[in-house]
């Protein structure tokens, strides 16, 4: 993940990206540099204000304004280089999750897989915002701890001089002996809250989950707030969502524990470490070798060099939350990029003018037979009406011939690069003008609206005309028959060489359907017609009927048999 996440310094955005980045690591650089000027600073202050010097006081003020002054610009302006920077990282890692997502249909595949990666929406949208920021923040933050250890223990080391402890009639003498103080307590630190704060991360990676569930629930009331009120469910989803919301109050109340354990720990730390440098170097100012702006001096230095080596204590939150995102879309971007490897056994190939099939087997996804063995071909200009009890594999059938379903054996020769058109059972609608959800899946205009409009009324949907521009949901306002007609002017307008419906009709009475298929065999006289239905009236806008068994068993139905089921 984090490999795939920094190709965006090597992407076409790379420019941009180097030049954020560089700007960014100058101001962080110049902020270290700057406060150690500021730690400098003290001795000059504290010591005249021992001296009782008030022209050196004024004087230090002076200096204090000016550092200052470059301080606060140099703040901003990083700032504003690390959000552009998150937000051009971000768009460019959310374009290539939605490229990998909709690439070779991975987000309809991941449905089927065992194990599959659960709420794409939320790892796309919120956990690429989250992983984006904290790894910037992260990374600079330790970028400027770094350097303020680098300059500050350097700093610190020269303060402190020698000390010489004996031991055993020997004098061992220590050099920076501030520093290697401040070393030992931070290693002592990191390591116990690393102890007790490490539940933290897997806590955040199913807080993640709980919350993503959780809206999703949500989501779900207002997709089907119809269906939900006609059945007086409300008492059903209110519990369902107390439920949900139940997790999410179960994990927070284990990570306020732990953030508590883990608070205590990193606040006795800081407190400590205040006083700390003041105690060890206390010896040296009541014997006068320091002054006391020396001793704020050496104070300052180790706080600094102390609180770059606590980096990891005082960034663990972050840390924890950084590592359950960086998970997340790790399992997410793994599935995505094996989806289009997997081994299927068997192949389809591209073929003009004809439709066939050779020893094509189907499975469900538990490895039940659905088809087997199925042989069969179907010309261009032909039709079929594909029948068979429910749940016995007829929507798999076309699924599989439309190459998004995975688990068959077998060879499928299909005319791909003829205008193929699939209405599904759910008559699909975008959100957008009528016009362009008669259109969908073609984005352009090409399609004059005078001519969208008279399709709707050959569909018998006169009375949307007036709305072709009107943006809206269209598939919450029209009636599930009025959506198969929908569907059906869309065959109309694209002119498809191969057409498949699947229950296309099943919504609307007798009548109208057959004024459908009527004017499917019109208006698209040259095109093969394959159909899946129940209505024993469809085999009369058929040449040839397919019945599946659901037990893999299928058969051609001469003209005029009866369909038993
Ligand atoms: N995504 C899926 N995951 C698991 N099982 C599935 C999936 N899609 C279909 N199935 C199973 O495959 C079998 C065939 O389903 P399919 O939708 O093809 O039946 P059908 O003949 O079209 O039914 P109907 O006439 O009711 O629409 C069913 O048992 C169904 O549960």
């Amino acid at each position: 993940m984090i490999r795939m996440a920094l190709s965006f310094w090597l992407s076409a955005a790379a420019p941009k990206a180097w030049l954020g980045s560089i700007l960014l690591i100058l101001c962080t650089g110049l902020l270290v540099f700057l406060h150690m000027h500021l730690n400098n600073w003290q001795v000059g202050f504290y010591n005249h204000l021992q001296q009782h010097s008030q022209s050196g006081f004024y004087h230090s003020l002076l200096n204090f304004a000016s550092i200052c002054s470059v301080l606060v610009i140099t703040s901003g302006w990083q700032t504003h280089f690390k959000m552009l920077l998150q937000l051009r990282w971000r768009q460019w890692l959310t374009t290539e999750f939605i490229a990998l997502w909709l690439h070779n249909q991975s987000y309809f595949h991941m449905r089927l897989a065992a194990n599959a990666a659960d709420n794409p929406d939320q790892r796309i949208g919120e956990d690429i915002q989250i992983f984006v920021s904290h790894s910037l923040e992260l990374t600079l933050g330790l970028l400027r701890q770094m350097i303020t250890l680098c300059l500050f223990s350097a700093v610190l080391w020269q303060l402190s001089g020698e000390v010489t402890v004996s031991l055993f009639e020997t004098e061992i003498i220590f050099p920076g002996y501030l520093v290697w103080f401040a070393l030992l307590y931070s290693v002592m630190g990191t390591w116990a809250t690393m102890q007790i704060g490490h539940p933290l991360m897997l806590q955040n990676n199913v807080q993640q989950s709980n919350e993503a569930s959780f809206r999703y629930g949500l989501v779900r009331i207002k997709e089907y707030a119809e269906c939900i009120a006609l059945y007086k469910g409300e008492a059903w989803e209110q519990c369902s969502l107390l439920k949900s919301f139940s997790n999410i109050i179960g994990t927070y109340l284990a990570m306020i524990r732990t953030t508590r354990n883990v608070t205590w720990l990193s606040t006795a730390y800081a407190q400590l470490s205040t006083v700390f440098a003041f105690l060890i170097a206390s010896p040296k100012y009541f014997n006068d070798e320091l002054q006391l702006g020396q001793l704020f001096e050496i104070a300052g230095a180790y706080w600094y060099v102390h609180s770059a080596l606590s980096y990891i204590i005082d960034s663990f939150g972050k840390i924890a939350q950084w590592q359950a995102v960086k998970n997340r879309l790790e399992e997410f971007y793994l599935q995505l990029i094996k989806i289009p490897q997997r081994e299927f056994s068997g192949t389809t190939l591209t073929c003009p003018n004809k439709l066939t099939t050779q020893e094509l087997s189907i499975k469900s996804p538990d490895g039940h037979t659905l088809v087997d063995k199925l042989t069969t071909e179907v010309s261009v200009g032909d039709s079929l009406l594909i029948i068979g009890p429910s749940g016995c594999g007829k929507t798999t059938l076309l699924q599989t011939l439309a190459g998004i379903w995975p688990y068959f054996d077998g060879q499928i020769f299909f005319p791909s690069e003829a205008v193929v058109l699939f209405l599904p059972q759910k008559p699909y609608l975008p959100i957008g003008t009528l016009r362009q959800a008669v259109l969908y899946p073609v984005r352009d205009g090409r399609v004059a609206k005078e001519k969208v409009a008279e399709v709707l009324h050959m569909c018998k949907l006169s009375a949307l005309i007036p709305f072709l521009d009107t943006e809206a949901d269209w598939s919450k306002s029209l009636s599930q028959g009025e959506l198969q007609r929908l569907s059906i002017a869309r065959a109309i307008v694209h002119q498809p060489k191969w057409v498949f419906l699947d229950e296309t009709t099943s919504c609307i009475d007798t009548t109208t359907e057959a004024e459908m298929y009527q004017l499917l065999k019109k208006t698209l006289s040259s095109s093969s017609l394959i159909s899946i239905g129940h209505r024993t009236s469809l085999m009369a806008y058929h040449r040839r009927v397919l019945e599946l068994d659901g037990a893999g068993g299928w058969r051609f139905l001469e003209l005029g048999q009866q369909y038993s089921k």
